[in-house]
């Protein structure tokens, strides 16, 4: 993997992605040239704000660009008294987009790992996800960050991720499926070994 893309995918923007980072002005004048070419006046009183509301609204949906996902992992808690036994956050709802078409993927997460001496603050889980959903994304590399990371950083006995979302690309244009969702896996660990374990997380989903 080159540096850029690994960079990228460990949740820090690339030296080179920050360079040639476009100054806000740009950005408000690419939205301007996109609703000319989508055949209306950027300049009514209408639109003419919208350019740099757009701006705003992009820099909500990737947030994930500036996180460091293994940063909100950090902090841990080991007065456990032994606790070994599966944590499922579950129907965690997050909001990404795709990579392919920018148009919305929303959904819920399902995160759980069996811990090896410390476990996290179950916020961080949800802190996660956003993390790693507030970025260009396809599916299945989302599922793998979310479920790769846990089990890099905490170290934990097994790791699964499931994430079930609808695909607006899919809905609400191209071949038209308003209800279908796509459901993927991660399973690492115990999670991937032992089918008893892989069971009783499956039996948490709905
Ligand atoms: N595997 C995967 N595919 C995705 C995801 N999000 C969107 N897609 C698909 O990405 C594909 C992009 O296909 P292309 O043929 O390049 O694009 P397109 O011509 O717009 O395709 P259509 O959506 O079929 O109209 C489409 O089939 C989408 O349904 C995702 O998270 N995972
Ligand atoms: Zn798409």
């Amino acid at each position: 993997m080159n540096s850029n893309v690994h960079a990228l995918n460990r949740g820090t923007i690339s030296k080179r992605v920050a360079a040639g980072r476009p100054e806000r002005a740009d950005v408000e004048a690419a939205f301007r040239t996109i609703i000319r070419w989508a055949g209306d006046d950027p300049e009514r009183p209408g639109l003419i704000e919208t350019p740099a509301r757009v701006v705003r609204a992009f820099e909500e949906y990737f947030a994930g660009y500036g996180q460091d996902p293994t940063l909100i992992l950090e902090k841990t808690f080991e007065e456990i008294e032994g606790y070994d036994e599966m944590i499922v956050l579950r129907g965690i709802r997050f909001e990404s987009h795709c990579e392919h078409h920018l148009a919305p993927i929303t959904g819920k997460a399902w995160v759980a790992y069996v811990p090896s001496g410390r476990v996290v603050g179950i916020s961080k889980l949800a802190r996660l996800v956003d993390a790693y959903a507030k970025r260009l994304q396809i599916q299945e590399k989302m599922t793998a960050q979310i479920a790769n990371t846990i089990d890099e950083v905490l170290k934990p006995q097994g790791v699964g991720v499931i994430l079930k979302a609808t695909h607006h690309c899919m809905t609400t244009r191209g071949v038209h499926r308003p209800d279908t969702d796509l459901v993927t896996s991660r399973m690492l660990g115990c999670f991937r070994d032992n089918p008893l374990t892989r069971q009783e997380f499956l039996g948490m989903i709905d």
